[in-house]
């Protein structure tokens, strides 16, 4: 478990985390999500110790880093900065690690399994690829077989059976019983491995939420039909769990709380016709930039905006 309460921390004139409060549970996948400088890392590195808190409290498994005898068995942790000497090999790395915190050379073999490193344990470090470094840092985290794991964007370099791993691994974890918090860019990848997501913005918390909850402000997923009687065939539909919209003397009903095929099935037990059946799911980029847009530091400008900065586009 991870309790931040109240978590302030500047540097000089810049705020990176604007009293952030929330608790991150055992037993599930919470994601971590926020645009560029939204202080995901700096909350993270708060919690393992790497940065005090200017004000606030960060406890991780009911105490401050600083007071566990063994951090490393308490928290893993994968941040950016790594600091794996080029020169080691992944076997070497995860060795020296192990010796310094007690941990029984059985478990480096162990964790190099589970990163599916064996065929290149022996490797310098160093000649690593952006991948092969991720799934050495995991194994990092994980050495100490920890209650609480921490990931800062953690399918950064991977391909796509890399990218499986980690779900599967991560919801692996949770199902143990482990406390999972993982930072990551990648919202659709998060609604597959997360049930909670932490949404942050310019270092404030704009949403703590469950994933489900999450799809569903934002929309749900709703069906459009259009049909010979909607006014029948809503009265039809309507039930506990059910809404329906639709204006006045159009055909179209926009449902959601049924699926596409239900309604079919109900359009034509009772002889209604239909002319458009669509069933329509939220992107979650799409809900997840709606909630940030405001908070987003880094703008892109678009090409035209570049290359008429006066958005005078009548001279052009
Ligand atoms: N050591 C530091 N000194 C000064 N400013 C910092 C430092 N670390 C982070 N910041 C600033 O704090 C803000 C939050 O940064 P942070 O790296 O925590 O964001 P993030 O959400 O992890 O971003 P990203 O998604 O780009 O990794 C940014 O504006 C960043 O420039």
């Amino acid at each position: 478990m991870i309790e931040i309460s109240h978590l302030v921390k500047r540097y000089g004139d810049k705020t990176a985390v604007d009293d952030l409060d929330i608790t991150v549970r055992p037993g599930i996948v919470t994601g971590f999500l926020g645009p560029n400088g939204a202080g995901k890392s700096t909350t993270m590195r708060t919690v393992v110790g790497l940065d005090e808190p200017t004000s606030g409290t960060v406890k991780v498994n009911g105490r401050h880093y600083a007071e566990h005898r063994s951090p490393l068995q308490e928290v893993g942790a994968l941040l950016e900065a790594k600091s794996i000497h080029p020169g080691r090999s992944a076997f070497g790395h995860l060795k020296a690690l192990a010796l310094t915190h007690g941990i029984p050379l059985r478990r480096v073999e162990e964790v190099i399994g589970v990163a599916g490193l064996s065929e290149v344990a022996g490797k310098r470090a160093g000649a690593f690829s952006l991948g092969m470094g991720q799934r050495l840092g995991i194994a990092a985290a994980l050495l100490g077989d920890p209650r609480t794991i921490l990931l800062d964007e953690p399918v950064n370099g991977l391909d796509p059976e890399g990218v499986l791993w980690i779900r599967n691994l991560l919801t692996g974890l949770a199902a143990e019983g482990r406390t999972v918090f993982v930072s990551s860019h990648l919202m659709s990848e998060m609604a597959l491995t997360a049930q909670n997501l932490v949404i942050v913005g310019r270092g404030r918390l704009l949403a703590d939420t469950t994933v489900d909850r999450f799809v569903q402000d934002a929309g749900g997923n709703s069906v459009v039909v259009a049909s010979s009687d909607p006014a029948r065939l809503r009265g039809l539909l309507l039930g506990p769990g059910v809404d329906i919209t639709g204006a006045a003397g159009t055909e179209t009903l926009h449902v959601t709380g049924l699926t596409a095929r239900a309604i079919g099935v109900v359009a034509a037990e009772n002889g209604i016709a239909v002319y458009e059946l669509t069933a329509r799911s939220v992107s979650l980029e799409e809900a997840f930039m709606n909630l940030t847009r405001d908070s987003v530091e880094y703008h892109s400008t678009s090409a035209a905006e570049r290359l008429d900065p006066a958005g005078d586009r009548s001279a052009a």
